[in-house]
């Protein structure tokens, strides 16, 4: 019998394709031919990758075509909210917002009743604009949006934002973000049993590489009579390994911790008498 592969979609080329493909590769799972042949298997894991666009894949997983996908939420608002959400992968940040010409004088979302807005997120702005009761005049187009104001064609914008430079270069800003979007795990509702064991196979993996990413493991020097303050700084995995130094009176305090917490209790445990700081990025962390 043919040993049964999950089928997962990774977008064919554009923002998502390089950081989808690291993540399966730091899974551990490596994946045979290159994109040119839109279909890949990986040699050690059950899993048959799909190269497709971004804008596509939310059929696909509906129709049960492919079982699982990595996509931007932002196309799971717009088109997938049948689709089945699974973890956010912490890549391609953005936000899908509102723009205005930076002449105009936005005082509030009431400013938009009645004007033309180019989007190319006609479901996600619709919804909105009912939300707060506005109605206004979609012109839906598929790219290059922000270009609108500039030519006649709309007198405010819905797109994605990351860095807000495309906005700034077209002399629009921001006004209203209406949702926030990453990279995640899309899971088809018609996904089989058996092909439902290999994804959580799948996102046991995952799951792990995010941890490590979002995770340092710490090393430190400190007086034994400061360490229990240094402990109420550091909420290792379960607690502190503490190792005595050469020198009498002092330890070594290795444990694991938030990137972000790190660089917020930095200077306490420094005042707390921390020396000889090290930081150590994480391979995979199993929890
Ligand atoms: N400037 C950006 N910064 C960060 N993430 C972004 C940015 N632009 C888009 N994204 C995210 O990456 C996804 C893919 O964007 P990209 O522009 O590569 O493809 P697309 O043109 O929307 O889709 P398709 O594959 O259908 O051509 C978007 O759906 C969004 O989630
Ligand atoms: O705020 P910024 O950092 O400038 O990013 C926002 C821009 O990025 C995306 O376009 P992309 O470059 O993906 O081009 P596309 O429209 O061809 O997909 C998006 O549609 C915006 O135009
Ligand atoms: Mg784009």
């Amino acid at each position: 019998m043919k040993k049964e592969k999950l089928r997962i979609a990774v977008q064919k080329s554009g923002r998502l394709f390089e950081d989808s493909l690291k993540i399966l590769k730091d899974a551990g799972i490596s994946i045979d031919n290159g994109k040119e042949q839109l279909k890949a298997s990986s040699g050690n894991f059950p899993l048959e990758v799909m190269y497709l666009r971004n804008g596509d894949i939310p059929q696909y997983l509906r129709d049960g075509v492919v079982d699982v996908a990595i996509i931007g939420e932002n196309i799971l608002v717009e088109k997938g909210q049948d689709i089945i959400r699974g973890e956010k992968l912490g890549f391609s940040k953005c936000r899908v917002s509102l723009a205005v010409p930076k002449t105009f004088k936005y005082s509030g979302i009431k400013d938009l009743d009645g004007l033309k807005i180019a989007t190319s997120y006609p479901n996600t702005l619709n919804n909105y604009l009912e939300e707060n009761g506005i109605s206004a005049e979609l012109h839906i187009i598929n790219g290059s949006v922000e270009i609108a104001p500039n030519i006649g064609l709309a007198d405010a914008i819905c797109d994605i934002v990351s860095s807000g430079s495309t906005l700034f270069k077209n002399n629009l800003k921001e006004v209203e973000v209406m949702l926030k979007s990453e990279a995640v795990l899309a899971i088809s509702p018609e996904i089989s049993d058996s092909r439902k064991e290999i994804l959580e196979k799948l996102q046991f993996r995952l799951k792990s590489v995010l941890n490590a990413r979002t995770s340092k493991y710490i090393l430190l020097n400190a007086p034994n009579d400061k360490l229990p303050e240094i402990f109420k700084l550091l909420p290792g995995m379960r607690s502190p390994t503490v190792l005595p130094l050469a020198e009498e009176g002092w330890s070594s305090v290795h444990t694991v911790i938030n990137e972000e917490r790190f660089w917020e209790v930095i200077d306490e445990l420094k005042q707390n008498g921390a020396e000889g700081i090290l930081v150590a990025p994480i391979e995979k962390m199993v929890i």
